[in-house]
């Protein structure tokens, strides 16, 4: 008698363009699809979405591809407004977007937590949908051959490290943000300055980061280069903005928050305002990319953490103090923990300029740090977490846990880590009582929300 076999997944050829139906959407923002049972996540297409995508990447489980060619569309896609490859949910009416926002936070608590019992507020909408966002990294490239081509400047093409999209109007940035990435660009090509090839490790330039205080109507603009030579004079003069900074960097990786930084002209820290409060963020800390939408971020963490006068607070990860200084004078004491340097220098001035004298800030990792904090500072009442993307580790919750505040204020941007961190603070007797995503990113799937655990 031969024994019963499951269907054996079919897993296509790496590059093989197959024509795909797709059904529902990750968390991420992909579509989902099954060819043959083997799982593929599509970007650029939306459930109900029949497509024609190439396949970039194949794994035992599950591969990954790219929409080449929309044969039937969804009867939810609309038509995109920018060819913008940071808004591939443009394609989605923006009400859409909001719902599925929602969902995926409800489905991860659920599904991945196996949370229950708690109350999914209505998510708080963008005010702005598009030019919200007050920091942008652009990377430089080459139109045509890397000895005969042009110069451009853009981002990168979805899943493509080595393409860039030249942009003339990013519709995430404001029009003075434009216009400021103009100005780079054409002093770059006047000088005769050629893009950084990571294939090659040759030519010059490599990034350009551009920060904007959005209420104060500064500019911070840091060119990221290979080691070399750069006429400071000119590009101050080229470029019109409040801080100019030029990063040396030879390392691997594509990345922005290493190299040697010096100031060409103007100050080292950007000035911004915040629920009627006055911040410094010097070039590598931690800023919300949208201003507007931090304000409401930020009042909802001070409704969920109730604090009504006395309360000793620890603001975890807490960058340049944002979240604790805005709640700072409804605490007794706040106590503020973060990794950079820089951003801790940054939060003692920033307590300063505010006149906060209830706050003090220290530099280390949570992971490390947060035993010696209790020692130092006692037990808190109330802790607000606002980590990346990776969430907490455990070791990180059991810490917290072992701190016992009476509540716990989540902010987190990824509800997939919020997730397992919820329920191993579940296990340790802290109910997730409600949670609310924000939406900080219209046009892209990335999710913001607050939750608040409180100890039983
Ligand atoms: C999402 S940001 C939040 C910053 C701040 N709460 C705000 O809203 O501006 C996360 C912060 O955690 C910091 N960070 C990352 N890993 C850390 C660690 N292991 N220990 C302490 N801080 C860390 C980052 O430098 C960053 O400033």
């Amino acid at each position: 008698m031969s024994t019963p076999t499951t269907p054996r997944k079919q897993r296509p050829d790496r590059f093989a363009e197959l024509e795909l139906t797709i059904d529902d959407l990750a968390f991420g923002g992909n579509g989902v699809a099954r060819h043959e049972g083997y799982v593929l996540f599509v970007h650029g297409a939306i459930p109900g979405d029949r497509v024609r995508a190439k396949v970039t990447k194949t794994k035992r489980d599950y591969g990954e591809a790219i929409t080449v060619d929309v044969l039937e569309p969804s009867p939810d896609r609309i038509a995109p407004v920018a060819d913008h490859p940071g808004a591939p949910w443009q394609i989605l009416p923006y009400e859409r977007q909001l719902e599925i926002k929602s969902k995926q936070v409800d489905d991860a608590l659920r599904r991945i937590g196996k949370l229950g019992g708690f109350e999914l507020e209505p998510i708080v909408p963008a005010l702005e949908t598009w030019r919200y966002r007050n920091k942008l990294e652009y990377s430089f490239g080459t139109e045509g051959t890397a000895e005969r081509g042009e110069l451009i400047f853009g981002f990168h093409a979805p899943g493509e490290w080595d393409r860039i999209v030249p942009i003339a109007d990013c519709m995430l940035a404001s029009e003075r943000g434009n216009a400021v990435r103009d100005q780079v660009l054409a002093f770059c090509r006047e000088q005769g300055l050629t893009a950084y090839d990571r294939r090659t490790r040759r030519g010059f330039l490599r990034n350009c980061v551009i920060r904007e205080g959005r209420r104060t109507g500064q500019f911070q603009v840091r060119l990221v280069t290979m080691p070399g030579e750069l006429d400071r004079e000119a590009f101050a003069e080229a470029v019109d903005c409040d801080g100019l900074l030029w990063t040396q960097f030879d390392g691997l990786g594509e990345t922005t928050a290493e190299g040697d930084t010096e100031l060409i002209a103007g100050s080292d820290y950007l000035e911004e305002e915040l629920n009627g409060m006055s911040f410094r963020v010097s070039p590598n800390a931690f800023f919300q990319v949208n201003t507007e939408m931090a304000e409401k971020l930020y009042a909802l963490a001070g409704d969920y953490a109730s604090l009504a006068g006395f309360e000793r607070l620890y603001d975890l990860y807490c960058g340049i103090g944002t979240v604790g200084l805005t709640m700072a004078p409804r605490a007794g004491e706040l106590w503020g923990l973060e990794i950079i340097e820089d951003a801790i220098g940054d939060a003692i001035a920033n307590a300063r300029l505010n006149e906060i004298d209830n706050a003090r800030f220290f530099a280390g990792d949570v992971r490390t740090a947060l035993r010696l904090l209790v020692d130092t500072a006692g037990s808190p009442d109330v802790v607000v977490v606002d980590p990346p993307r990776a969430g907490l580790s455990r070791k990180v919750v059991r810490r917290i846990i072992d701190a016992s505040p009476k509540r716990l204020v989540y902010i987190s941007c990824n509800p997939t880590t919020l997730a397992p961190n919820g329920a191993q603070l579940a296990e340790a007797g802290y109910v997730l009582r409600k949670v609310r995503p924000v939406d900080m990113f219209p046009q892209t799937p990335h999710i913001e929300c607050v939750a608040l655990f409180e100890r039983v």
